[in-house]
């Protein structure tokens, strides 16, 4: 890679160092086999450096690649085993940026790790110093490999039917505080906001076992809440007891007691690690449970566009590793979320085939192969006034999560619930009556509102609450551009 570090050379097998494009990692020829993994990374050489040099050592530093010439690659099939770049294009609108497309071989991958596949193509390639940065874009994950995996546990089908809730998203709300709130303070919340009109309630992606509430109390607290609920509405509620713990013994201890004590659902963080996510998923195919993933840490390597991994590539392993519920994106919520991008995630987790789709960012064609299909939720910022919004980005089957926006209410939990509760039943009523809902939205929510206070009151509350920054993140092509 560097400048002149290449001395004349007689055969592929003279020991030195030669170009990434000559040791076989280059072959713009090269037609990919349905059975191949495919990885589109956006690459940012350094200075002074080729493209296409630069693609190359991307397929070979997340194949089979050193620095230097082997002559122990003469004992491998290292043909078949070498990643092939198969394309590079340059970005649109973009200066020293490329999009290099490579092809990996299956029997590169062990089945059914997100851990194996994971250590080469985000392994030690985004450290590599000829690069100034890079990003792994997309991936298409053949069917054969999508097959070693046994995908979500309950699946959007099997959650409605559980939960007996069809037609309309599903209502959750995160407990607000995140931390502090005892044992016995923590299920009112929970009470009052089931017991107020929503489906689902949420731990925090940081509650675990603190001092102040120790796991066993929130799970008894919480779970005396969702009874009584339950018993109050005559609904199936639930709530996401939050198993993230610091070792898989205490994670699997906090699972069971969640299932002793009739939970439907339980929770995860993304940051538990892939092997641990695939574990509890196992553990929840196994006990008819649901499972919620958190993506907390995420947008450390997901938000910006030229480094890191973009997450419809996180979305796309946790399908494959098996959760029932991904946090995905409000687009109109305080977190970062583009309408196109996250329309994007929202197709990956929700649709048996993607088509190609590159103004949602969306590279390649993927076929899910009857995997199950996780339900995305949409959390962050949100209020019951941009109804008409999430029922217009978002969809039906997702989980509508509202924190701030249920435990803020001026009346109460309760009231707070019940405005989201009403806010989108209307919606739905007016979208079921074929009407314009997203224009006609406002006028919608202020009908609902002069016969529910709560509504009234929460509408005037978050009137003029809105997050309209520019999106670090969205697609770099245009519906008319085609790159087939
Ligand atoms: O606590 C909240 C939202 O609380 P509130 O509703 O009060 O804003 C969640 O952790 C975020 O939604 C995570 O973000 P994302 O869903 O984007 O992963
Ligand atoms: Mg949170």
């Amino acid at each position: 890679m560097n400048a002149e570090p290449q001395k004349p050379r007689s055969g592929r097998y003279d020991a030195g160092v030669m170009k990434y494009k000559d040791m076989g990692y280059f072959d713009l020829d090269y037609l990919p086999k349905d059975t191949d993994v495919l990885a589109v990374f956006r690459i940012t050489p350094q200075d002074g450096v080729d493209a296409e040099e630069a693609a190359a050592a991307v397929a070979g530093e997340s194949s089979t690649a050193t620095w230097t010439v082997v002559w122990t690659d003469r004992l491998t099939a290292s043909e078949k085993y070498r990643a092939k770049c198969y394309r590079v294009d340059p970005v649109p609108g973009a200066d020293n940026q490329y999009f290099a497309y490579i092809a990996y071989d299956l029997d590169l991958f062990e089945e059914n790790s997100i851990v194996n596949l994971s250590a080469s193509v985000i392994g030690n390639v985004f450290g590599f110093k000829p690069l100034k940065a890079l990003r792994l874009e997309d991936m298409r994950l053949p069917i054969a490999y999508v097959k070693t995996y046994a995908g979500p546990p309950t699946g959007i089908v099997v959650e409605r039917e559980r939960l007996d809730k069809f037609g309309r998203p599903l209502l959750g709300a995160t407990v607000k505080p995140k931390l502090g709130l005892s044992g016995r303070n923590y299920g009112r919340v929970v009470y009052e906001a089931l017991k107020g009109g929503l489906d689902f309630t949420k731990d925090d992606e940081n509650i675990n076992s603190q001092s102040f509430m120790h796991w066993r109390d929130r799970f008894l607290y919480c779970m005396e809440a969702v009874n009584r609920a339950q018993a109050m509405t005559g609904e199936i509620k639930g709530t996401y007891l939050n198993v993230s713990a610091g070792d898989m013994e205490q994670i699997y201890e906090r699972a069971e007691f969640a299932k002793q004590l009739g939970s439907t659902i339980i929770m995860i963080d993304l940051v538990i690690g892939y092997s641990a996510i695939q574990s509890i998923s196992r553990w929840c195919r196994r006990n008819d449970m649901i499972l919620h993933l958190h993506r907390a840490g995420h947008s450390t390597y997901t938000r910006q566009k030229s480094h890191g991994v973009s997450f419809r590539v996180i979305a796309k392993w946790m399908r494959l590793a098996g959760v029932d519920h991904i946090h995905a994106g409000t687009v109109v919520g305080k977190l970062e979320g583009d309408p196109a991008t996250t329309r994007g995630y929202y197709d990956i987790c929700r649709e048996a085939f993607n088509p190609q789709a590159l103004q949602h960012g969306l590279f390649f064609d993927q076929d899910w192969g009857g995997l199950r299909r996780v339900m995305p939720v949409a959390s962050g910022g949100i209020h019951a006034g941009q109804m008409h919004q999430l029922l217009h980005h978002l969809g039906e089957d997702c989980v509508l999560q509202f924190g701030g926006g249920t435990i803020g209410h001026p009346m109460g939990i309760a009231a707070g619930a019940t405005a989201n509760r009403v806010a989108l039943e209307a919606m739905i009523l007016a979208r079921n009556e074929g009407r314009d809902y997203l224009a006609e939205g406002p006028a919608i929510l202020a009908a609902a509102a002069r016969g529910c206070t709560p509504l009234a009151q929460a509408l005037e509350v978050w009137k003029d609450v809105t997050f309209n920054y520019t999106s670090t993140d969205s697609p770099d092509f245009v519906p008319s551009v085609s790159v087939a």
